[in-house]
Order: C-alpha cells, then structure tokens, then sequence
C-alpha cells in the first residue's frame, strides 16, 4: 500500500503504523508535488493531505483501479456526487472517505444519531489543534448532519434559540440546521461534545482523541477491509457493523 501526504500529522503515523504491521507492506509516499504516477503499484492508497487537494489525489487513484482510504476532511455534498460519479464507471474500486477513524468518535456520532430524537435541544462542539485548517471539524460536520437527519426523519423541528441579535456570530455556524461551535487551542489534538437538552435534563456525549495513534486501528482495518467494499463508502461505521 502507499501513502499520500506522508509528510504530514496523519500520514507520517499512517506510515509508522504500516511498518509495525506484519500484514501490510509501504510501498510508496506521496507528498505535495510528487508525481502520483502508478502510485508505486500499490494495491491500496491511504490520502491524508487537505481539503483542496484530495479530491484529485482520490480521483487520480480510481482511474487506476487503486483502493482508496481517504481521511481528509472538506468532502461536501457535491465533491461526493463527483466522486461518485467516477467511481461509478468502474465498480471493482473502493473507496471509504471517513471523517473520524478512532474508534471511540465513530461510536460518539453513532450514539448522537441515536439520541437526537429525543431532545429538544442539540449542540456540537469540536476541539483541535491550532493548526488545523478546516473549520468546523469533517467530525462535527457529520455528527450535526446525521443529528438533523435523525431529528428530521422524527418530525422535530428547529432547534429553540430565541437570539435575534449576534452581529459577530456568537451563536457559530450551523449545519443542517445544528449548531456547531469550533475552539482552537494549543495542547489539543481531536476533541468533540454533543450536547442535547430536553426540560430539567442534559446529556453529553464527548471523545477525546489525545494522540494520533488513537485513528490507527480504524485506519488499518479500513485498508484490510476496503477491498471487499466496492462503491463510495462515507464513514467508517459501515465497515464496523454500526450502519
Ligand atoms: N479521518 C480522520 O480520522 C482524521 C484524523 C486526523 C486528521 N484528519 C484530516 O486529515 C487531513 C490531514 O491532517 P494532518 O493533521 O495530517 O495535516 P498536515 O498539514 O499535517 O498534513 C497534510 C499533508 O498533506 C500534504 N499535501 C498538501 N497538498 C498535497 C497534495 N496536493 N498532494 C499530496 N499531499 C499534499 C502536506 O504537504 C502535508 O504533508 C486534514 O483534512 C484533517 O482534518 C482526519
Ligand atoms: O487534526 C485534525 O485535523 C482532525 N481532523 C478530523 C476532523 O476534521 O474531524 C478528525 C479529527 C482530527
């Protein structure tokens, strides 16, 4: 298997773990101005680069009937579409884009999807790195996303906000309707709370990734599992039995 965007947080480890694998051989890295080309006659390409970057390396991949596991976040509604429609012409290929590859975020969302029908109230908010580019988190995109879904297909509606005035946008961003608040702060590394409220009651749902080894094992069994998936795939819970 190889790596695209070896050099970086993520795919620095992705390559360390692969070596300690007795299972898995790195045959290639990849990073920002190398030539993709046969990607080393991979068989499987882990992407872990940015936003902008990964629709083209993922698409560069399923023209060559290479396997992808693509952990960058920023894949909009429409960027799927696309890449759908690549994938389409040649079923053999798998492609998993997965948020959150630690084991415990991916039961954090699975359990908000649960509960968000029973809560009046529901809030996101995600904790990272200073580094990070992307605001918010693919995590907190996803878990507000499957929140509305679940709340839609259960009737409720708007959250209560009663805020008319927020000028400097107080109340963060919205998706699908959920508020999704991102911090910023050095020392973090991947952190996320759900927060639903109904009358006299709160529950809160929180992961902490505190190190990067944390998405090892998720992204592993991606890349032994990938294969026998063939199709666009979002989120790792599929691969686990959870969806
Ligand atoms: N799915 C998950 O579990 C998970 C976990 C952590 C991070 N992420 C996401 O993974 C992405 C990478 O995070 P990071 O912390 O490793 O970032 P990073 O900035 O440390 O690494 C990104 C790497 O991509 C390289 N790059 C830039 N443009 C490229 C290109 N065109 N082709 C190939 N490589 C290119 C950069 O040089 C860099 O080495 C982000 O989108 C982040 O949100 C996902
Ligand atoms: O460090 C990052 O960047 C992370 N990005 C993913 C996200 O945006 O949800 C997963 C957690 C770490």
């Amino acid at each position: 298997m190889a790596v695209i965007g070896a050099a970086g947080r993520m795919g620095s480890t992705v390559c360390r773990a692969v070596e300690e694998a007795d299972d898995l051989e790195l045959v290639g890295r990849f990073d920002e101005g190398d030539q993709l080309g046969d990607l080393a006659g991979a068989d499987v390409v882990v992407e872990f680069s940015v936003p902008d970057a990964s629709p083209a390396n993922v698409e560069h991949c399923v023209a060559r009937g290479v396997h992808v596991v693509v952990g960058t976040t920023g894949w909009t509604p429409e960027r799927l579409a696309t890449l759908r429609e690549q994938v389409g012409d040649d079923p053999g290929v798998g492609v998993l884009v997965a948020p959150n590859f630690a084991l415990g975020a991916v039961l954090m969302m699975a359990f908000a999807q649960q509960a968000a029908r029973f809560y009046e109230s529901a809030e996101v908010i995600e904790l990272h790195h200073p580094d990070k580019v992307d605001a918010p988190s693919g995590t907190a995109a996803r878990t507000a996303s499957l929140i509305g879904e679940a709340r839609a297909a259960a009737g409720l509606g708007p959250v209560p906000d009663a805020t008319t005035h927020d000028p400097d946008g107080a109340r963060g961003s919205r998706v699908d309707g959920i508020p999704v608040h991102s911090v910023r702060l050095r020392g973090l590394v991947a952190h996320q709370e759900v927060l639903f409220g109904g009358p006299g009651e709160m529950l809160t749902i929180r992961h902490d990734s505190f190190d990067r080894v944390s998405f090892m094992p998720g992204v592993l069994a991606a890349v032994r599992a990938v294969a026998d998936h063939p199709g666009v795939t979002v989120g790792l819970e599929h691969y686990l039995g959870l969806a």
